[in-house]
């Protein structure tokens, strides 16, 4: 099999290294990202998670073969209900109101993010929607999963992390790299190139969607 997620990860790894040590994460580990920084955090991601949602959607609708299509959907069934409860409870804790939840002032860096998902998921263009989904679950697992290091006390800050580093996700980031390997890698480069430019992009936005909540 190819190594076109490490290819991919090796040309973005400026920005990929800068996302998974930001000051974010180092402050999430030690609990003491600030309840603003953090409500203004979780607004803004809860948007991403809908159109990340549909982009799975897309995952599930563009997939060659049914065992990855039902491997998709199980994630998905993930998002759909621990993901969004830890929400819902990190927004009770943290007083947001319900209209900030449904329908907050979209950030310029949410709205762009929104906008490669949509584009990703409207290509169905399968090594695409890859692509976007191995950056945005392979960042967060590289930053998360870091053995040994206590989890903070507050479960806003504690099971954001264990969302990203638990059995599951890590078995589910290293099966979506094995994929993106198999689809991606069998391309050549001329039809690589559009899966290519969606991980840069995407690995470009996590960098700038941790900026943002700190502006
Ligand atoms: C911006 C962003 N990127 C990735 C993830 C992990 N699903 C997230 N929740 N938010």
């Amino acid at each position: 099999m190819s190594d076109f997620a490490q290819e991919l990860r090796a040309e973005n790894s400026e920005n990929w290294n800068a996302a998974v040590q930001h000051r974010f994460v180092e402050e999430i580990f030690r609990g003491s990202v600030s309840p603003e920084v953090m409500r203004r955090y979780l607004i803004q991601d809860y948007q991403f998670i809908d159109r990340f949602t549909a982009l799975i959607g897309a995952a599930i609708a563009s997939a060659d073969r049914f065992s990855s299509r039902i491997r998709f959907a199980r994630f998905a069934a993930m998002i759909v209900s621990d993901e969004n409860t830890y929400f819902q409870r990190a927004f009770d804790a943290l007083d947001v109101p319900q209209a900030e939840r449904d329908g907050p002032v979209l950030s310029p860096e949410t709205t762009a993010f929104q906008a490669l998902m949509q584009e990703a998921a409207r290509s169905l263009d399968y090594a695409s929607c890859l692509a976007v989904l191995n950056v945005a679950e392979g960042l967060y697992l590289d930053w998360a999963d870091q053995p040994g290091r206590p989890l903070p006390r507050d479960f806003v800050h504690a099971e954001w992390i264990t969302l990203h580093n638990n059995e599951g996700f890590r078995d589910f980031v290293g099966w979506l790299r094995s994929e993106l390997d198999r689809v991606g890698g069998a391309l050549n480069p001329e039809r690589a190139a559009p899966a290519r430019a969606f991980f840069r992009r995407a690995v470009e936005l996590e960098r700038a969607f941790f900026d943002h909540v700190y502006s």
